[in-house]
């Protein structure tokens, strides 16, 4: 037992037969010619056995500091230990020299073991060194030692290799290890080779499609899927794009000609370059903006609507005169000539989206239509940014391209039915759209490159006003269609409807046609089979009409003047009746007048009272506003009980139903207040609403009536259902002046100030006295 300096080896292994060289500060005062004892350490950790060493002269590593260099000489395992006067430990060593029987056994293991670390060199590309270092090991525990040279194997594994003082298990042990790490190194090479041969295959593939195309265009066929990076060069070059999307363009196709054409991201960049190219970037048409031509387009497409008309003639006549003048449009932006987007608000089928057509037409623009109704996402018009799967681009980016031109009419429909939800708010996008400041430079998404949208000229279309975002409305100027009289809807089936379904169903019309039409029976098909504002029915009602004529014609019969028989016999049994007769011939219905998103429309209010305390019941989806109505007429008749011959018994213990069809829509507003305390006032009293009556107004609880909104759609309603006695706001008189004079002339207008007067209007009077006690 010798005692030797410990020198700690962290986190290594030296194994005998192998040369270290360390600091001599760290291996503290030695002599050349002694000995030390390395013990491997880990984490303060040592291992139980260590390799002796000898010292041999101390050498200077080229950054100037003075190592030792110490070369392992056999296994030595720790015993007791001392601290010396340096503060440096000595150990009590027991040398372990290898000492074995080379048997058959051995004989086995050592060449089994050479034949594995031979095929590991080579695996590692050995250059020979390795395999000669081996052969020069002759020793069977020296062998299983050189395991320790393997920087694939860990440090535990080494220490319970050098710890392995028995050679036959050393030997066993190193043969397992080595084994293990051939298994790994071949399982690498593998993977290595199978990702060079895929890359080899793609590269097969990318040759033999490029001769593919080849023979294609030597075949003149096109190539089948979107084109090379030759055919996208000549496409940007014939598509005459701005520069900035010139360079994007030439971006993306450096990107897709470097990506293999097999891969997903090659479709992705043509699927790009596709919609890059196929905006009309270079293409516009020539604007026409003669006032008296354009006037002379709309009065062809469009009977009536004077007032529309008007309003985009003038807004003609400022944009020819901003640009003969020159009004600089780099400054204003080319919208900001109206500064604003001429909004057509109106009930369905009044003619909306087709006069755009003819501002369209007039202006010798192209047309497109951008429907936003049920839009809650900003994605959807401005596009997915492209890290999104199957994003594309959003509606203005496909309005475009569906114009074919730089500088199209776009009208966008139903603007009042645009929601936000977390999604983002698309009105936010469309206002940058709209807004002549920031138009220029718009920034679809997906595409990711300037559009300029200036040269647009922007329409829009709305059903009611209310529901258009703030924001949005603040930037347009509203033009209102109110709906037509049945004059209008007459002299519209004659000039345009009736004369286009003739023709659909393959007929002639006109003086020596198949069908002529008079007048008298278009009005019967507009006051009998159709009851709305615009002209959508009535064009369906036509077209059944024109159809079955042609099944007539077709067998046999000769031209077909249509007159009412012809009508009845073809549209079957009248559709609408003129209800009010009916419905208000018991007290407590009485007729009010709405607008709801379908235009202007009367309802029957109805009322009832039964045994109960649940105060007042409403029913018919109304919105807060209008139940506040309710309870203020409640209110306001219970209060005003005596003056009206009501008796206070009337109301104690009883339940009141206040209930407005048609109960599946939804309504708001306070313009029914007068009708709901008429309808009250009438059950309580017993005395019926007159049949002749429709009326509107906000009530206050002091019986006040205040004015409300869409006059002129209402009395239209109201004279479409065959009313002649319309009770309005005083308030409102001065918007009476819209109603069409035609209109007017059939009707009396009774614009009152309380409800007093409504309601000596409305009710018929008290003829029989019991009626009091029956109500009450
Ligand atoms: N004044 C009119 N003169 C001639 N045709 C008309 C007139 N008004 C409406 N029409 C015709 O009625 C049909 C319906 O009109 P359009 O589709 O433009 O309605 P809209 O107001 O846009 O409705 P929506 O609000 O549902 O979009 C069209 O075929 C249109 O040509």
């Amino acid at each position: 037992m010798t005692e030797l300096l410990l020198v700690p080896v962290d986190d290594n292994v030296v194994f005998p037969g192998m040369t270290v060289v360390i600091p001599a500060a760290e291996v503290g005062p030695v002599e050349a010619g002694e000995q030390v004892l390395l013990v491997p350490r880990h984490e303060g950790t040592f291992a139980g056995v260590g390799t002796v060493a000898d010292v041999s002269e101390r050498t200077r590593l080229p950054n100037g500091v003075t190592a030792v260099q110490l070369t392992g000489v056999g296994r030595g395992r720790a015993g007791s230990g001392r601290t010396d006067d340096d503060g440096r430990l000595r150990v009590d060593v027991t040398e372990h020299p290898d000492a074995v029987e080379r048997d058959g056994r051995i004989r086995e293991l050592e060449t089994t073991y050479r034949a594995v670390v031979e095929e590991v060199l080579e695996l590692r590309g050995d250059d020979g060194r390795g395999a000669a270092f081996l052969r020069g090991i002759d020793e069977p525990g020296a062998l299983a030692d050189t395991a320790g040279w393997a920087p694939e194997i860990p440090y535990d594994e080494k220490v319970s290799l050098l710890g392995t003082l028995d050679v036959r298990e050393r030997l066993e042990l190193a043969l397992r290890l080595q084994r293990e790490r051939l298994a790994e190194l071949q399982v690498r090479k593998s993977l290595r080779e199978d990702v060079e041969s895929g890359a080899a295959k793609q590269q097969r593939e990318y040759v033999l499609r490029r001769q593919l195309e080849a023979i294609r265009k030597e075949l003149g066929e096109g190539s089948g899927d979107g084109g090379s990076g030759d055919d996208y060069r000549a496409k940007i070059a014939e598509a005459g794009v701005p520069d900035h999307v010139r360079e994007q363009a030439e971006r993306e196709l450096a990107r897709l000609e470097r990506t293999g054409e097999q891969s997903g991201e090659s479709s992705m960049i043509r699927t790009y370059l596709d919609w890059l190219l196929a905006l009309p970037w270079s293409q516009r048409s020539e604007e026409q903006l003669d006032p008296t031509a354009a006037r002379g387009v709309l009065d062809a497409d469009h009977t009536g609507l004077e007032d529309v008309k008007d309003r985009i003639v003038e807004y003609l006549a400022v944009r020819k005169l901003r640009r003969d003048r020159g009004v600089e449009e780099d400054k204003l932006g080319s919208n900001s000539g109206q500064g604003t987007i001429l909004t057509l608000v109106g009930p369905p089928g009044t003619g909306k989206t087709s006069i755009g057509e003819s501002v369209a037409r007039a202006m010798g623009r192209q047309f497109v239509r951008m429907s936003l109704g049920g839009v809650r996402d900003e994605a959807e018009i401005r596009g997915h940014r492209r890290t999104y799967v199957g994003a594309l681009p959003g509606r203005l980016v496909r309005a475009l391209r569906d114009a074919g031109t730089m500088n199209p009419v776009i009208l966008l429909d139903e603007v009042d039915k645009v929601g936000a939800d977390w999604r983002g708010d698309p009105s936010a996008a469309l206002l940058e759209v709209l807004d002549p400041a920031q138009n220029h430079a718009f920034r679809d998404h997906y595409l990711d490159v300037e559009i300029d949208l200036s040269q647009v000229v922007f329409l829009a279309t709305a059903n009611q006003m209310d529901t258009i975002p703030g924001p949005l409305l603040d930037r347009m100027e509203v033009i209102s269609f109110d709906g037509y009289t049945v004059e209008e809807k007459v002299a519209i089936a004659r000039d345009h409807l009736l004369p286009r379904q003739i023709a659909s169903a393959g007929l002639t019309g006109g003086p020596d046609g198949d069908v002529t039409a008079g007048e008298s029976a278009l009005r019967l098909v507009v006051s009998e089979y159709t009851r709305e504002s615009g002209v959508r029915q009535l064009d369906r009602s036509l077209g059944k009409l024109t159809r079955k004529i042609a099944t007539e014609i077709a067998s046999g019969s000769g031209t077909v003047v249509v007159d009412t028989d012809v009508v009845r016999r073809h549209l079957g049994r009248q559709k609408v009746f003129t209800e009010s007769v009916e419905r208000t011939a018991v007290p407590g219905v009485a007729t009010g007048m709405a607008v709801t998103s379908a235009g202007g429309d009367v309802l029957f209010i109805e009322a009832a009272s039964m045994t109960g305390d649940e105060g007042l019941v409403l029913t018919g989806q109304l919105g807060d506003v209008m139940k506040e109505s309710a309870r203020i007429a409640l209110s306001w008749v219970r209060s005003h009980a005596a003056e009206l011959g009501i008796a206070e018994e009337a109301f104690a213990g009883k339940s009141f139903h206040v209930h407005v069809p048609a109960g599946a829509i939804p309504k708001d507003g306070p313009s029914a207040g007068v009708t709901m305390a008429t309808a009250l006032v009438s059950l309580l009293t017993g005395r019926p609403v007159r049949h002749t009556v429709a009326m509107t107004g906000e009530l206050t609880l002091q019986g006040r009536v205040l004015p409300i909104g869409g006059v002129k759609q209402k009395v239209l309603a109201a004279h479409a259902a065959g009313l002649t006695q319309i009770v309005v706001p005083e308030r409102n008189r001065a918007d009476l002046d819209d109603v069409p004079a035609d209109v007017a002339a059939q009707l009396q207008f009774h614009p009152s100030m309380t409800i007093t007067e409504v309601l000596d209007t409305a009710l018929e009077p008290a003829t029989d006295p019991a009626a009091l006690e029956v109500a009450a």
